[in-house]
């Protein structure tokens, strides 16, 4: 089948990339021009595992391209895809300016029947609106249909997730568009779910609000075992093993960040709002989020006692693991705390280095995590990447003023670093 993608960012490209992958035709979008260069040379603007590969090989068999125009994608294509940011505003709402512009450049070249599918994360009602829109910018009246298909991939393992879904949600009343939908998932083994368009656009929010709820419950308790001298990640493990509770997402830090949870929760608690509805546990789950961070804070400067002039050695600063993204990044807020107190900070992250550098650029960054190590008066993990599990943490203690480690992510084995000579400070045990 033949689908365009508009916006070829960590969605759009990803999406792109498998379905060709999977054998449809597909043209990627994208209105900047720097980026489809590079793409049409097979160079990847981002850090995504297999994505390369994949991008690569469907290039030279002629079933990815790309273009800065939407009147190609939408002229060669039955399929059309919406990818586009979705970015907050400041008062948590949705900035909706580039899904409408993209609804109005789709109206103004439509000659054909076209199935446009919303893929952003929005509002529920955007989808009529998208429609609406449409319609009134396409002077030919043209029939046309618009479909939700809200995408639930993780960065860092989104080829995998792309290709093996644990569902596919369809908003749609056409059992026209219904049905090409349903032809163009069919290369994948995953259950099929059609609903209409505001249970589709719901069920994204509504997901990713309970995955954030799960990871600020685990927080939470992680505060009570603190306190009560529990271990968290034993409590988390005997939930866990209840298939009703299920062990995913119970991993206690420094709370979630990222492109996707902050804003999203931030919007469902404003949505709910327009709609009559006062989402107080998700404003809960919010502040709980806030409040581990700052907790967080507070643990290290009650061993540290002023950061001022302090050698902070911090290893990570992407979200989390496996990515370069450092959208909402916690680790990026920590680094800006340190940096705001006055202590010198010397940061490591294997992928998010460069994007981290355009942001904070008063962070000395290292090559190695050995560097960061080196005349450090602590060192504090931020981004659970598995690498860092297994440094020579010997040759790393040597490398230090004071061997503390602050471990935001209970990355390491508590026991094993005592064991080594070192201050250790997790979360929750
Ligand atoms: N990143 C994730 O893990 C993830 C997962 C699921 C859903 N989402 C949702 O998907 C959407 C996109 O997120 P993303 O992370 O891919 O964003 P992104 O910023 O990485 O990519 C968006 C792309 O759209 C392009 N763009 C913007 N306006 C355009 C226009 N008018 N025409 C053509 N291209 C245009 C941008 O240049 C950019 O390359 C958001 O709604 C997000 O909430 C993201
Ligand atoms: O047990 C856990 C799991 C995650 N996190 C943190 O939570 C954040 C989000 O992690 P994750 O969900 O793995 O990454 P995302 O790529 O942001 O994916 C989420 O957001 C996407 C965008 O909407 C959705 O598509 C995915 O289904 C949803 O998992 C990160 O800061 C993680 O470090 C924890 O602290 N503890």
């Amino acid at each position: 089948m033949k689908i365009a993608i508009i916006g070829s960012g960590y969605v759009g490209l990803t999406t792109g990339a498998c379905f060709a992958d999977v054998g449809h035709e597909v043209i990627c979008v994208d209105n900047d021009a720097k980026k489809i260069k590079m793409l049409r040379e097979g160079q990847i603007p981002i850090y995504e595992p297999g994505l390369e590969e994949i991008v690569k090989k469907n290039l030279a068999r002629g079933f990815l391209h790309f273009t800065e125009s939407i009147a190609e994608g939408v002229e060669k294509s039955l399929v059309i895809f919406i990818a586009v940011p979705t970015p907050p505003l400041e008062d948590g709402s949705v900035d909706m300016t580039y899904i409408e512009r993209v609804a109005r450049q789709i109206a103004a070249v439509l000659k054909e029947y076209r199935v446009i599918v919303d893929k952003s994360t929005v509002p529920v009602k955007t989808g009529e609106k998208v429609y609406q829109t449409i319609k009134r910018y396409n002077s030919h009246n043209i029939d046309f249909d618009v479909v939700s298909n809200p995408e639930f991939l993780r960065e860092g393992v989104a080829v995998h997730d792309l290709l093996h879904p644990d569902r596919v949600v369809i908003g749609a009343t056409s059992d026209r568009a219904i049905n090409i939908m349903k032809e163009l998932y069919s290369p994948f083994k995953a259950p099929i779910l059609i609903t209409d368009l505001n249970s589709a656009e719901l069920i994204k929010h509504a997901s990713n609000s309970f995955l954030a709820l799960k990871i600020s419950y685990i927080n939470a308790l992680s505060r009570i075992c603190e306190a009560a001298g529990a271990n968290v990640q034993m409590v988390a493990e005997g939930m866990g093993l209840d298939h009703r509770i299920g062990k995913h997402f119970l991993r206690a830090g420094i709370g979630w960040g990222g492109s996707c949870f902050p804003k999203d929760v931030a919007a469902f608690i404003k949505i709910s709002q327009e709609l009559g509805y006062d989402f107080k546990l998700l404003k809960e789950v919010s502040q709980i989020n806030v409040d581990q961070k700052e907790h967080f804070l507070r643990k290290i400067k009650n061993v540290l006692w002023v950061l001022k002039e302090k050698r902070i050695g911090l290893l990570g600063l992407a979200f989390k693991n496996n990515t370069d993204d450092i959208r909402s990044s916690v680790a990026m807020d920590l680094a800006t705390a340190f940096l705001k107190e006055g202590a010198i900070v010397q940061a490591f992250d294997p992928r998010a280095m460069e994007k981290a550098k355009e942001k904070l650029p008063s962070i000395h960054y290292c090559s190695s995590a050995q560097e960061v190590a080196r005349d450090s008066d602590c060192i504090v993990i931020a981004t659970e990447w598995e690498e860092f599990i297994n440094l020579d943490w010997k040759s790393m203690k040597s490398a230090m003023i004071s061997p503390i480690i602050f471990d935001g992510r209970n990355l390491l084995d508590k026991k094993k670093m005592i064991n080594m000579g070192f201050h250790y400070i997790g979360i929750g045990n």
